[in-house]
């Protein structure tokens, strides 16, 4: 975790659609710090959207809590806060510059019109198009900028890339890395594409099932993982805790948090972030590690 105060924090979170529905969130606890860029992952339907909904403050908990920028409950800080849901909710019928004189309006002392506009327009946005006369990408654009011209301290992200070609991938990424290191903002951030969260995020929370599966900054969870690659079976590598092993040629390869030094034969590195996450993806099993309090 970086920064001293957790910027969120979730305790014990339970959120149930539905007695006889499996919950969605079955006891999801770990921390993001202040200022940190954190990607949430995990496969279809693992909770994310659910996560990023309470955080807001768009629904409640069935039990636990989310505390965020120091306690507070969702509500008490949501002025502060900027969600970009899924969905992007937008009025059709609204200009653009419309959509960011309403946004203005509701962001009394903290809206940043100069900056609203030109996250638009650096995106080739016309202000005085309708926002139904808009691609899935330029919807995007203006979701950001509503999002961004409000300056938050903390940014929650659900897929925000998801309609997006790759200039405006990297585009996107630099106005958020911009914000970040301006104001010292917290985003958490979900997303299938792990490639493009390698360079970004400081932390991971990887959640499956409604759990959490790994969490803390992502340098540490490298650190706490090999993977490994010998001429003999995962019997031998019995010490440690295996992740995941698959037959490879006429031997195995395993990702796996080392107890110590690999029997002679095994050769072993360090895995990318995007090695590690598949792994886990593929080994819904595998034992959990929570380092976000550390
Ligand atoms: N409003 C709802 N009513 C009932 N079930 C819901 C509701 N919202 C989510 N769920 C269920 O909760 C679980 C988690 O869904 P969620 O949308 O949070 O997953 P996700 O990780 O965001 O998935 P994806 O990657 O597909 O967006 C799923 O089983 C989903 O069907």
């Amino acid at each position: 975790m970086t920064g001293a105060e957790p910027a969120v924090e979730a305790s014990g979170l339970v959120k149930q659609f539905g007695r006889r529905r499996p919950a969605a969130l079955d006891g999801c606890s770990f921390q993001v710090g202040a200022g940190s860029v954190c990607a949430l992952v995990g496969p279809n339907g693992a909770g994310k959207s659910t996560l990023l909904d309470l955080a807001a403050g768009v629904s409640s908990p069935t039990e636990g809590s989310i505390r965020l920028l120091g306690g507070h409950t969702p509500g008490e800080v949501r002025e502060r806060v900027s969600y970009l849901a899924q969905d992007k909710q937008l009025y059709p019928q609204l200009t653009v510059a419309e959509t960011l004189r309403m946004a203005a309006g509701l962001n009394p002392g903290r809206w940043d019109a100069r900056y609203a506009a030109d996250v638009v327009e650096q995106g080739g946005v016309d202000p005085g198009t309708r926002v139904r006369r808009l691609s899935g990408g330029q919807r995007t654009r203006v979701a950001l900028a509503l999002a961004l011209g409000k300056r938050p301290d903390l940014l929650l992200l659900d897929e925000p890339m998801a309609a997006l070609d790759p200039l405006a991938r990297k585009q996107f990424t630099g106005l958020l890395m911009a914000h970040v290191a301006e104001h010292g903002a917290t985003v958490l951030l979900s997303s299938h594409d792990l490639g493009e969260l390698t360079d970004t995020c400081d932390d991971l929370v990887l959640l499956g099932q409604g759990r959490v599966r790994l969490a803390g900054a992502t340098d540490a969870l490298l650190d706490a993982h090999l993977l490994a690659t010998g001429r003999g079976t995962v019997e031998d590598l019995s010490a440690h805790t295996v992740v995941d092993s698959r037959a490879a040629g006429r031997g195995t390869t395993a990702l796996l948090r080392p107890a110590g030094p690999l029997p002679d034969g095994w050769s072993t590195a360090q895995p990318s972030l995007e090695e590690l996450v598949v792994h886990y993806l593929g080994a819904p099993d595998a034992p959990p590690l929570d380092l976000s309090a550390d």
